[in-house]
């Protein structure tokens, strides 16, 4: 080994050094979005083999317990606050996740989420950030996700986490009072995202007015992806000293790589487009918190099914460092 292959290696594990353990907080979770069985992505991803496939790369896995207290804590009545729908629950369920992330993060797990719908990614970086205030933040995804109680159409929640994680949305408004457990904690410099391809207008406008850093579907084809990763990186973490929060949603995927979603969008990632973000991201060292989110069983054939979830599993044991020699 020569003397800059240590330094890479010692330079690799500052942070999965003490990552040592994997720390996972399933979330059978599906308010944030009309269509049930995204709230089963969780167990097949687990009956698929995914807690094995970790532990067989040399890792410990740490389960949080308590994964239907999220079916039963759903609200008698919800009714609408604005356009949002399931906004209680909403907050009620992701405030959970974050106490379970974050207690992942200070014990220096690495946290993984599994989802779920994208709204408990309200959760998953409020945790992650009150552990590492300094982290940066991956998005990969066809949609912004930064819809605000006012821009959204939709309602649903999941087109929303991060106007919350931003502080964008309107203050002083009944959104703002359900949700005011969440502070602001990130900034828009430290975001970045790949893989866009459906964004809506409200969505670009505070895009531009925030001068938030995207790679979309058309950067990927005209750079290549390699670059696109490397671009990205220099953005949120030019000396890759940074920790790393990524927030996968599966629905960046191509629908002819990952079927069984609520929200596909043609023209997405190649399987090994969406791995090689995986791996590159595994290369820094730097990943402290990893969601996997909007695998949904419900929807299509059996075989849709089990490609989905099995992408899903390939996508996180790549970030763990997998396929990386
Ligand atoms: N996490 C997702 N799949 N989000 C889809 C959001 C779609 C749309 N932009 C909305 O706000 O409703
Ligand atoms: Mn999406
Ligand atoms: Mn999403």
């Amino acid at each position: 080994m020569t003397v800059s292959d240590a330094q890479l290696m010692a330079e690799r594990s500052k942070f999965l050094k003490n990552a040592q353990t994997i720390g996972i907080t399933c979330v059978p979770f599906s308010g944030g979005q009309p269509k049930g069985g995204v709230d089963d992505g969780p167990v097949e991803m687990i009956r698929f083999g995914l807690v094995d496939q970790i532990e067989g790369m040399g890792y410990q896995v740490d389960i949080s317990e308590g994964m239907d207290k999220y079916r039963t804590m759903q609200p008698a009545s919800d009714p609408a606050v604005g356009k949002l729908k399931n906004a209680r629950y909403v907050s009620m369920a992701a405030r959970r996740v974050s106490e379970q992330v974050r207690a992942h993060c200070a014990k220096g797990s690495l946290a993984l989420t599994l989802g779920g719908d994208h709204s408990i990614a309200m959760g998953t970086l409020a945790g992650s950030t009150a552990v590492y205030p300094d982290l940066c933040v991956l998005w990969i995804d066809a949609h912004a996700d930064i819809n605000t109680p006012a821009t959204t159409d939709s309602g649903n929640l999941h087109g929303c986490p991060l106007s919350f994680l931003l502080g964008l949305c309107e203050p002083d408004t009944p959104a703002t009072q359900v949700f005011d457990w969440i502070k602001p904690c990130i900034r828009a410099d430290s975001l970045v995202y790949i893989g866009l391809r459906d964004v809506d207008s409200g969505e670009k406008a505070l895009l531009r007015k925030h001068g938030i850093k995207a790679f979309s579907m058309h950067d990927v084809d005209r750079h290549g992806i390699g670059r696109v990763v490397e671009m990205a990186l220099d953005h949120v973490n030019k000396d890759r000293s940074r920790p790393v929060h990524m927030s996968f949603d599966v629905d960046a995927l191509d629908p002819s790589v990952a079927p069984a979603t609520g929200t596909p969008v043609r023209g997405g990632l190649t399987f090994r487009e969406g791995h090689y973000i995986c791996e590159a991201v595994a290369e820094t060292g730097c990943l402290v918190a990893m969601d996997l989110v909007e695998v949904n069983p419900a929807l299509g054939d059996p075989e849709s099914l089990r490609q989905t979830v099995a992408v899903g599993c390939s996508l996180v044991r790549c970030s763990l460092g997998e396929t990386l020699l």
